[in-house]
Formats: structure tokens, sequence, C-alpha cells
């Protein structure tokens, strides 16, 4: 890991541009402490490490071949992009990454000219390159000119549909457009699917090719390119490619698979594609996640996510945890359930650890799935485990399962069908930033008809919504909850099926009532605190239902109250509307009601911490306690700018 040269080569580089006048074995030194810098910054920050590591000697090649930011390079999920962004004018801020203030921990547009598209959700690039591409052969007009657009999408990736939806469609295009799939046999978990095992084949039935020989060949042509050069290295593009059947099937030239730590290949191999290709070109690397620091290869998941950690030791800084997490608590629950119930199973897209299907399939292998990062499959696969007379589990983060939408929609809601939600990462989550943020599920699932919509104020709740998602057999039904831990409440060793939309009364106060729906209850409990030292006691109560909504409670909460407040981590169109339809029904606002609805904000909420994330979307225990306030037209300038 250390480097040799007294003074850093990495320290001269402020831009792509200044990588082009070093040798080969500079660059090769470049990459060296590329990925040092890399392994400290993150030592600081924490996010995603693994991946970057794996793609330090591409992200140098690329930038010293191709000329970004003309060239665009489409960084798929981007969780990849820290050395990226070291060497495109950011390190200087490498250190604040995923920090409010700070660099993201993705590719953003509004960040740099450098990241031509944004991404966090996977299996988008090879879409947007293609946009570039024929955007660019449109006539298309940017200020920093449009040059090649260059995919770079992980094998993990490729098991998405939407990739292949892309391949499809520029193999048909036929523009020259450049995918680097960079293979390193890992998703975050072990990669699962067919597809993966046909890339392993790939290198099994042809090893390594040795592209120095041939490159070199192919560079010496370059003098004299257009002589009969487009034949010759069309030729010679082919005679290299080897296997790739399916890609070549599809109408790309397929170049691999490549060590894809190995300058000496990497640099003219793709010096070659960038003067000679012509239409859509492949190329199949190999990496190792994790690559150049010890602990991150040695971990399950190759140092996918990291806390902040010790670079000698690789120890992570996690804070100590007083309660379980939301996820660990859902998990325990299903696995309750499932061992009373042999008809439940679980289905997950590619996130076993993160919804803690893990341990379900330890338990249950033959009741567990894991479809790889498809969530449209994964979605209407349980529609139809559900009508098979199964009791499907769909557990996703609430931000992915947007891209399962339509399938909820048309395949299961339309149809009726018992499958269960358990959407994990519901409200801010914190450093990954708007993208990742679980703010729009309430909002898309609670107009749909017929379904249930839950959310847990406490992991207590959350075990008993499990019980009553299992006993649910009517039609589709979710519950939600958010990343990180409980409050530490009393657990009930196992959950009991709650009466469907029936809230329940958390305090009785007057003049104000506090309707939660969520974990944002500790915040309205520690509002009803502040509040009484100024002798104002509202009425708590916890909705459980966005659909159906527990009318007879609501109806009753504005009779009795002056003022009715709902709170939600959600965005607008979520809880608060539905309760404000059911009052304009019921013609409640003619009697006066002061009625608000604390909502997430109209914006996308950059990256920090939960707790600074809620402050800005207003959400918080204080401005909880303003807004009762200023609702009850009690003056207090504190708490409002609070
Ligand atoms: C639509 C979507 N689902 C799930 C995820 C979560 N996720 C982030 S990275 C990742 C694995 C990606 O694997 P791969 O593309 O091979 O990249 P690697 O980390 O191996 O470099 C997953 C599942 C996501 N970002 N987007
Ligand atoms: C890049 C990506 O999408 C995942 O790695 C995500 O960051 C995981 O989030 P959690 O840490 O909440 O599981
Ligand atoms: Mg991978």
């Amino acid at each position: 890991m250390s480097d040799t040269t007294a003074t850093p080569l990495l320290d001269q580089i402020a831009r792509p541009a200044d990588l082009k006048r070093l040798s080969d074995a500079e660059l090769t030194q470049v990459a060296r402490e590329l990925r040092t810098e890399t392994i400290s910054a993150v030592s600081e920050t924490g996010g995603h490490l693994g991946a970057g590591l794996g793609v330090v000697e591409l992200t140098v090649a690329l930038h010293a071949v191709f000329d970004t930011p003309r060239d665009k390079i489409i960084w798929d999920v981007s969780h990849q992009c820290y050395p990226h962004k070291i060497l495109t004018e950011r390190r200087d801020r490498i250190r604040s990454l995923r920090m409010k203030d700070g660099l993201s921990g993705f590719t953003k547009r509004s960040e740099s000219p450098y990241d031509p598209f944004g991404a966090a959700h996977s299996s988008t690039s090879i879409s947007a390159a293609l946009g570039f591409a024929v955007g660019r052969d449109l006539g298309g007009v940017v200020p920093e000119g449009l040059g090649d657009a260059i995919a770079v999408i992980g094998d993990g990736a490729m098991s998405a549909g939407m990739a292949y939806e892309a391949l499809n469609n520029a193999g048909d295009l036929k523009k020259r457009l450049i995918v680097i799939l960079n293979d390193n046999e890992m998703s975050i978990a072990p990669p699962v699917g067919a597809m993966s095992s046909y890339l392993s084949r790939l290198y099994a039935e042809a090893p390594f090719q040795d592209f120095k020989a041939a490159a070199k060949g192919a560079v010496s042509l370059l003098p004299e390119p257009f002589r009969e050069g487009a034949k010759r290295a069309k030729d010679m593009l082919k005679g290299m490619a080897v296997g790739g059947t399916l890609f070549e099937n599809l109408g790309f030239s397929y170049l691999g698979p490549i060590n894809g730590h190995d300058m000496d290949q990497l640099l003219p191999v793709l010096r070659t594609v960038r003067q000679r290709a012509t239409g859509p070109i492949l190329i199949h690397i190999q990496t190792q996640k994790g690559k150049g620091y010890g602990p991150a290869e040695a971990a399950r998941d190759r140092g996918h996510a990291t806390a902040k950690f010790n670079v000698v030791t690789g120890e992570q800084k996690k804070s100590p945890s007083n309660a379980p997490s939301y996820t660990r608590v859902f998990a325990d629950s299903l696995l309750t359930e499932a061992a009373a119930d042999d008809k439940i199973c679980a289905v997950t897209a590619a996130m076993p650890d993160g919804t803690g299907l893990d341990l379900f399939a330890e338990r249950y292998p033959s009741r567990c799935f894991d479809v790889g990062i498809a969530e449209q499959h994964g979605v209407t696969f349980c529609a139809g485990l559900a009508a098979a007379g199964m009791k499907p589990f769909c557990a996703m983060y609430s931000t992915f399962l947007q891209r399962g939408y339509d399938q909820v929609v048309h395949d299961v809601a339309i149809q009726r069908l018992p499958v269960r939600f358990a959407i994990d990462r519901a409200g801010l989550v914190g450093a990954d930033g708007p993208t990742h943020a679980g703010a729009f599920d309430v909002t898309f699932l609670a107009n749909l008809p017929g379904f249930v919509v839950m959310a847990a104020a406490d992991e207590a709740e959350l075990r008993h919504m499990v019980a009553t998602a299992a006993a649910h057999d009517e039609g589709p039904i979710a519950f939600r909850y958010p990343r990180g831990e409980g409050r530490g409440v009393e657990m009930p060793e196992r959950g009991t099926p709650l009466e469907i939309g029936k809230g329940r009364m958390i305090k009785e106060g007057s003049k104000v009532a506090l309707l939660s729906f969520g974990t944002r209850l500790e915040e309205v409990e520690k509002a009803a605190e502040a509040l009484s030292a100024k002798g104002i006691t509202p009425t708590i109560a916890d909705a459980r239902f966005a659909k159906p909504l527990d009318r007879e409670m609501i109806l009753k909460l504005a009779e009795d109250h002056e003022a009715l407040i709902t709170i939600e981590e959600g965005a607008i169109g979520g809880f608060g509307s539905h309760v404000a339809q059911l009052l304009a029904e019921e013609g409640v606002f003619d009697t006066g009601l002061k009625y608000r609805s604390m909502v997430l904000p109209d914006i996308f909420i950059d990256q920090a911490s939960p707790a600074d994330m809620y402050a800005v979307a207003g959400m918080n225990a204080e401005q909880i306690t303003a807004k009762v306030l200023e609702v009850l037209g009690i003056g207090n300038l504190d708490a409002q700018r609070a």
C-alpha cells in the first residue's frame, strides 16, 4: 500500500488533463497513490469503499485515454466514483464525502461537469450513455461538448432488466457507444442468477486474453489511421474477441475478458477502442472488489460499505447500539411467523443483508429468494407466488420499490393479490442522501384501491405489523419502517395482528391533537413535553394506518380539538392528504377546525445525518412545538426560529 516515490505524482494531478503527459509507468504509479488516497479518505468519512478500490486502475486509464468532461463516463450506481472524484478537481473536498454540505457519495450533475449523469440506483448507465451517444449524433449541444459515451456497469447491475433493454436498443441503433462491464463477481452479496453464471463461464472457457501484444500492434497502426486502418482495426478487434456470444448477438463487439488491474492491458485496449471503434462495443474486465486493502478483500462484502475505520487494523468505528435495528426486528418477527406458517416465503432484490432476509435464507433456504437487482421482477414474482396460494413478503427498501411501481399497480393491486410489502429505509436515510430517501411510498401506495398501508411507530409496533401482514389474506398490505435502531421499547415475544384501519390513542389532552404516522411519534412526544412546560397538553395519537384510515378516531379528534396536526416522514400526498380528504368530505373544515399536515417538503434534501435532514424538513421536536404554537396563535419566536 505504501508509495515509493518521495513526491506523490497524485499531487500533480488537479484534473484529468494532467494525466495526459504521464508515461504508462507513471500512470500505474498514480493508480497506486489513488488507491492509498481513497482508503485514507474513506477511513475518515465511511462509505462505499470496495467498489471504488476495484476500479482504481480503470478510473486512471479512462481519464488518461479519454477526453473528459467532453467524453462522458457514466458510472453505474456510482458508488465506485470516489477515485473518479479525486481525479476530477474534488480531491480537496474528498474528506467531506457523504457529510452535510460535503460531496455526495454518488455522481451528481450539479456537483461537477465530470459527472455527466447522476446515479445511485443501479443499471441506468447504458441507457443514459446511449442517450448521450444519440444526442451527440443528432447535434445536441452542452457546454463541455459531446464526445464518447462510456458506461461502466458492474456484474451485479447487469442482473437488472433495464440493462438489457438498453443493450437491445443500442445493438439496434449501432451508434458508437462503449460499455465497460466491470465484473468482480460480487454484488453487495455474492451475485445470483443465471447471467452471473454465464459471465463466469466466459472466464472459465477463455481465461484472460493477453492483449498486450495485439494492442501494441494496434497502437503501431495509429499514425496512418485512414489508409486501411478502419478495416484492419475492425479485424483486429474481432480477432481479439472471444466468447461474448450474447453481447455479440445483441449487436455489440465484445472484447475480453481483460485483467482490469493491469494498466499494461487497460491502456492499450482503451486507446485502440478510442481510435477504432465504430459501433457499440462491450469491454469485459475482471476486477476484484476491495482490491489492494486487506481488510476489504477479506470482508464478506469486500468492503462494499464501511463505517469510519482505522487504516492499519481495519477496525470500524461503529457507534454502540442500545436497541435492535428495525431491520433486525422485522427479520426476527418474520422468522417467528414463518415457523408457524409454511406458506410464508420471502423475496429480496439483491439486498439480503440490508433487509435482514439473510437470516430467513439461513433458516428457510427453500422459501427465500434473492432475485438480483430486479425489483420489477421481484414484485411480479411475489404476485405469482400469492396467486399460487403462498404468502410472500416482498422485502425492499422504499427507494428501490419505486422501480417496481407498475408491477405493484398492475400485477398486485388490480388483482387484489395478498403480497406483503415490508418497506425498509422509510423516511430520510442520512449519508446516502436524496437518491435513497424513502419519501414516496405512502403516496404511491395509499392511493391504490384495496391496499392496506401501515407505518410502525416503534419496534414493538413493527412486530405487530409483521403479524398483521402475515394474517392478512384479503389483498395487498404494506408496512414501513426506517433505517437504524428502534427506541428500545419492551418487545412482545410474538406480534398480535392489529385490527385493520384502527389507530391507537397515546395520550389524551386538549386543544390540539397531534396525529402521528410512523416513527416521528418519538419527536411528537418530545414536543408534547416541551409544550406541557408552557401549559399546553396536546392529545397524541398513533394512526398506524394511512389506508384504510381510522375515520372514527380522526373525526373524533377533529371534533374534540381546536386544531389537528398530522406528522409523517413522507412526501406530500401521503397520510396527511388522505386525512385532509376525509375532513373535507365530512365538512369538518366548515366547523372551523385548524388543520395542518407536517410532511417532507417539496424538495430533494441533500445528505446529512438523519436528524439534520429532518431539521431541514422541519420535522424535529422543536419544529413540531413551533407548529403547535403557531396554529394555536401563541407567539414563540424562539421556537419558530428553531
Ligand atoms: C435499483 C437498485 N437496487 C438495489 C440497489 C442496491 N445496490 C447498490 S450497489 C449494489 C450491487 C451492485 O453490484 P455491481 O453492479 O456488481 O457493483 P460492485 O459493487 O460489485 O462494483 C446494489 C444491489 C441499487 N443501488 N439500485
Ligand atoms: C449503493 C447502495 O445503494 C447501497 O449500498 C446502499 O447505500 C445501502 O444502504 P444501507 O446502508 O441503508 O443498507
Ligand atoms: Mg460487482
